[in-house]
C-alpha cells in the first residue's frame, strides 16, 4: 500500500481507499460491533485492513468510525496510513463523509470496501483495479447467483430469473469526483442506496461487473463467523 498520493506506477493513478466501519452490527446480535469481533486472534477490521494493505497500488485509507467508537484505539494496524472520519446514520452517509475529505485531483479514483468483508482476495482487488482503470469506468466485484431466486413475503410471488443476476460485493471502485457527485445528488434526492454502484447507476454512469470469488462474504449474522473463520484460514 502506498502511503502517499504518488501512484504505484504511471499506468495506475492514485487510488484512495474508504473503509466504512461505523455500523453497529444489529443483525450479528453480539456484545460489540461485528467489525471488532475476533477471528484467528485479530479483529475483523484488522483482517480487512490487512487484505487492503497487501495491494501495492492502493493509497491512504479513510476509515469511517462511529463517533463513540471505543474500540479503534486498541486495534493493531499502522495508523499512519489511516485517516479516521465520522460515520453517518447509514452506510451511504459514512461513505460520503469520507469522500468529502478526499481531493479528486490527488486521488482520481476511490475504492470502497466494507470492514465486514475480511476475506477478499488480493487478486480479485487487483482484477477490479485493472478492469476499471483500463476502461475508465467504475465497477464492482460481484459473484453470480447460484440458487433459484424467489420474490415474496410468506408465499412465493414469483421466481426471479437468475440469468445475469449477481451478488454485488465490495470493493467497489469509481472515479472520485463522479462518485462524490452521484452520492450527494442521490442523498439530496432522498434516494436510499446500499452500495456505491446504486448511486452511480442512478446518476446514469456505467458500472462494470467484475467476477470475484464468492467466499468474499460480508459478515452479517452469527452463522457467518464460522464460515469466515474457515475462509480466513485459507488466506492467512
Ligand atoms: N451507518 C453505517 C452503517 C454501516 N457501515 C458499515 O458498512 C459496512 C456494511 O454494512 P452492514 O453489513 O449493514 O453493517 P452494520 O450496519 O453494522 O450491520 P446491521 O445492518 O446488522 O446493523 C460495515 O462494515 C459497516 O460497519 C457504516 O460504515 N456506517
Ligand atoms: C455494499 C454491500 O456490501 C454490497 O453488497 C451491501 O450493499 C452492504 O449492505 P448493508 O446492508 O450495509 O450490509
Amino acid at each position: 500500500m502506498k502511503d502517499n498520493a504518488t501512484p504505484a506506477s504511471p499506468a495506475i493513478p492514485a487510488i484512495a481507499v474508504i473503509v466504512p466501519a461505523a455500523g453497529i452490527g444489529k443483525r450479528m446480535q453480539a456484545e460489540r460491533p461485528k467489525q471488532y469481533l475476533v477471528l484467528h486472534n485479530k479483529t475483523i477490521l484488522e483482517h480487512s485492513l490487512a487484505r487492503l494493505q497487501q495491494v501495492p497500488t492502493l493509497s491512504k485509507i479513510w476509515l469511517a468510525l462511529a463517533e463513540d467508537d471505543p474500540y479503534f484505539a486498541d486495534i493493531n494496524f499502522d495508523q499512519s496510513q489511516i485517516v479516521t472520519t465520522k460515520g453517518g446514520t447509514e452506510r451511504m452517509h459514512s461513505v460520503l463523509n469520507a469522500l468529502q475529505q478526499i481531493e479528486p485531483y490527488k486521488y482520481p479514483w476511490v475504492l470502497v470496501h466494507d470492514a465486514a468483508r475480511p476475506v477478499v482476495r488480493q487478486a480479485d482487488i487487483e482484477l477490479l483495479i485493472e478492469r476499471c482503470i483500463t476502461t475508465g469506468d467504475g465497477g464492482v466485484l460481484a459473484c453470480r447467483v447460484r440458487d433459484t431466486m424467489k420474490r415474496g413475503e410468506l408465499t412465493v410471488a414469483h421466481t426471479v430469473s437468475r440469468e445475469h443476476l449477481w451478488h454485488a460485493l465490495t470493493p467497489q471502485l469509481f472515479p472520485t469526483a463522479l462518485l462524490k457527485a452521484a452520492l450527494e445528488d442521490a442523498i439530496q434526492a432522498g434516494v436510499y442506496v446500499t452500495d456505491e454502484a446504486s448511486a452511480m447507476e442512478w446518476a446514469g454512469h456505467p458500472v462494470l461487473l467484475v467476477e470475484g470469488h464468492s467466499d468474499n462474504i460480508k459478515i452479517t449474522q452469527p452463522t457467518d463467523l464460522a464460515l469466515a473463520a474457515f475462509y480466513l484460514e485459507q488466506l492467512i
